[in-house]
């Protein structure tokens, strides 16, 4: 991904994709998938940040979307408040949630890593086809039982999920949703997680599934894509200061050591 500065806050058809701010699990190591856990107060003022820093270069939305759940909503929250746009039409969708992490949600990703060796838990964490142990069919988590999945079809419901079966959830949210608006020259804004806007990522940028293990997505930074009037990218870069996101991106490689 190239990195420039944002010379083009009024571009027609824009897309900016922020990863929620760090949460509690992500400073415990943990795996979380669809386990709702909340910000940490660095995670808050991350989104705060993300937020200062598209005010500072003019940007705008006409939409936003994010997941079911509150380390992403709250973000978005948060966002809309410092850019004084709370009033925004805003949609919550279960394809917008982190991949499901199965069996794994809850463990210390080092510790894993000791039990499975790293070269498994790699494949589950950063592979394509890989999908990480899936929850017992009774197994209290089972997303079944949580009243914001009630409406969602058994078939839909992931005991466990391979970045490639969260991808085809996301491109139908994609197609279904944020092109309709950006065909109408809306600049729609998506909080959502890593491994989501990994597969988004994927897509937009046609990368082959080798590419995927070096991608990787900071907590609260823009990621900025706009496009042309058939909806391929002209452009994507990070928004922010370059040694500040290499910075982020290095922490984002560390986690997975520390217990
Ligand atoms: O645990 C998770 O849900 C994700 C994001 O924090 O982890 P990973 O980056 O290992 O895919």
């Amino acid at each position: 991904m190239i990195m420039t500065p944002a010379t083009t806050a009024t571009a027609e058809k824009r897309l900016v994709i922020v990863r929620h701010g760090e949460s509690l699990w992500n400073r415990e190591n943990r795996f979380t998938g669809w386990t709702d856990v909340k910000l940490t107060e660095r995670g808050r003022i991350e989104a705060i940040e993300a937020a200062r820093l598209l005010k500072q270069h003019g940007y705008r939305f006409d939409f936003a979307c994010t997941s079911l759940l509150v380390r992403a909503v709250h973000s978005l929250w948060l966002l809309l408040d410092e850019l004084g746009q709370s009033w925004l039409p805003e949609e919550k969708s279960w394809r917008l949630n982190e991949r499901h992490y199965g069996a794994l949600e809850g463990l210390n990703k080092a510790v894993t890593a000791e039990r499975y060796g790293h070269e498994q838990v790699m494949a589950w964490r950063r592979g394509y086809r890989a999908a990480p142990p899936p929850l017992l069919p009774d197994d209290p988590r089972h997303p079944g039982r949580d009243a914001r999945y009630r409406r969602l079809a058994v078939a839909s419901q992931p005991l466990s999920e391979s970045l490639a079966a969260t991808e085809q959830r996301v491109i139908n949210y994609w197609r279904e949703v944020i092109v309709p608006r950006l065909r109408r020259g809306e600049h729609v804004l998506l909080v959502s997680h890593s491994n989501v806007i990994r597969a988004l990522v994927k897509h937009l940028d046609g990368l082959e599934e080798d590419a995927l293990t070096a991608l990787y997505i900071p907590t609260g930074v823009p990621i900025v894509y706009e496009f042309d009037d058939k909806i391929a990218p002209r452009q994507r870069y990070f928004l922010g200061d370059e040694q500040d996101i290499a910075n982020r991106i290095a922490a984002v490689i560390r986690t997975g050591s520390k217990k």
